[in-house]
């Protein structure tokens, strides 16, 4: 089968690196070009702009920042929009807002087009190893044909229905994800400051009812002010923005995630954003020893 893929970032470069050592014929552009070098060493195309690969590939997957660099590559000169037509999929599995999604598909269906929104549960190891959890909405179709490529990409895929619920169904999760890291920071914290041994606090919590991969994962890390990106801060304090939108148009009250956002917001402005999103942590520090 041969795919598109366009952003080759963290999770980009794993996800297509992956489909290419499992047969896949994979096109690739980046913003950023030089990126696409170790990609093409294993065997991939470049297309200089995303037209050019929508050109080529039947199928074109997308793994980029935010929003504005979603809508962007399909909008603007040399984007997807110029390319696309009736027979051609595009798969867009970026964190985005249902808004967002919901513009995307609006342009790509306005062409004849078939458009899947397709973002992922799961960071760079899971991208790595083909174990992230793809939460697709949209064309029903698209879906079933990316299936052979989400069946090396993921360990399972849930089709969740119109254009905007996978958007949804990821900002929730990550609305969660982020406010436990920010209540496991300050667990950290004050285990410490009480005069606990943290790693004594890392072995309980993964006995008891609260065990996760995340705390297990990140906590040793943490502990030794290691922050190296696996999912950058910057994108973490996006979703939860998003979220915390998500929250105002339903009006639904998120005390613990807005307090969350904040901490994430302070983390950024103290230079963190292209941290790993557990370097949170770092803003109870500047706390210490006040009395
Ligand atoms: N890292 C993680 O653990 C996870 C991330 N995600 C989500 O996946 C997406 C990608 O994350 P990740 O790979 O970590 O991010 P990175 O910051 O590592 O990569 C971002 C990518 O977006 C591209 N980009 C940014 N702005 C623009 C623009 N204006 N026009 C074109 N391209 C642009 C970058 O290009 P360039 O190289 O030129 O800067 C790069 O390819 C995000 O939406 C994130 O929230 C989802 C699950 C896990
Ligand atoms: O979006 C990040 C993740 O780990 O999932």
């Amino acid at each position: 089968m041969e795919v598109g893929f366009l952003g080759l970032g963290i999770m980009g470069k794993a996800m297509s690196m992956n489909l290419l050592k499992n047969g896949f014929k994979v096109t690739v552009w980046n913003r950023t070009l030089s990126k696409c070098n170790e990609l093409v060493a294993h065997g991939a195309s470049i297309g200089k702009t995303p037209a050019e690969v929508i050109n080529k590939c039947t199928i074109t997957i997308a793994m980029l920042s935010d929003p504005a660099a979603a809508l962007s590559v399909v909008l603007d000169k040399d984007g997807v929009l110029e390319q696309i037509c009736g027979g051609k999929g595009y798969i867009d599995m970026s964190t985005v807002d249902p808004e967002t999604s919901c513009k995307i598909n609006e342009a790509i269906t306005s062409k004849g087009g078939r458009f899947l929104e397709a973002p992922v549960s799961g960071s760079k190891q899971p991208a790595e190893t083909g174990q992230l959890v793809i939460l697709a909405a949209g064309d029903k179709a698209l879906y079933e044909a990316a299936i052979p490529a989400f069946d090396i990409l993921g360990k399972k895929s849930f089709f969740l229905g119109q254009v905007g619920n996978g958007a949804k169904m990821k900002l929730v999760v990550n609305m969660i994800m982020g406010s436990m890291m920010n209540a496991f920071s300050e667990g950290l914290t004050l285990a410490d400051r009480s005069g606990l041994n943290p790693l004594d606090l890392l072995d309980v919590l993964d006995l008891g009812a609260i065990a996760n991969p995340m705390f297990k994962g990140k906590g040793p890390a943490m502990l030794q002010n290691n922050y190296s990106p696996a999912f950058p801060l910057k994108h973490q304090q996006k979703d939860m923005r998003l979220a915390l939108a998500l929250g105002d148009e339903n009006s639904v009250p998120m005390p613990v995630a807005a307090a969350s956002n904040e901490a994430f917001k302070k983390a950024r402005s103290m230079g963190l954003g292209d941290m790993d999103f557990s370097a949170v942590f770092e803003t109870l520090k500047v706390l210490k020893h006040s009395s």
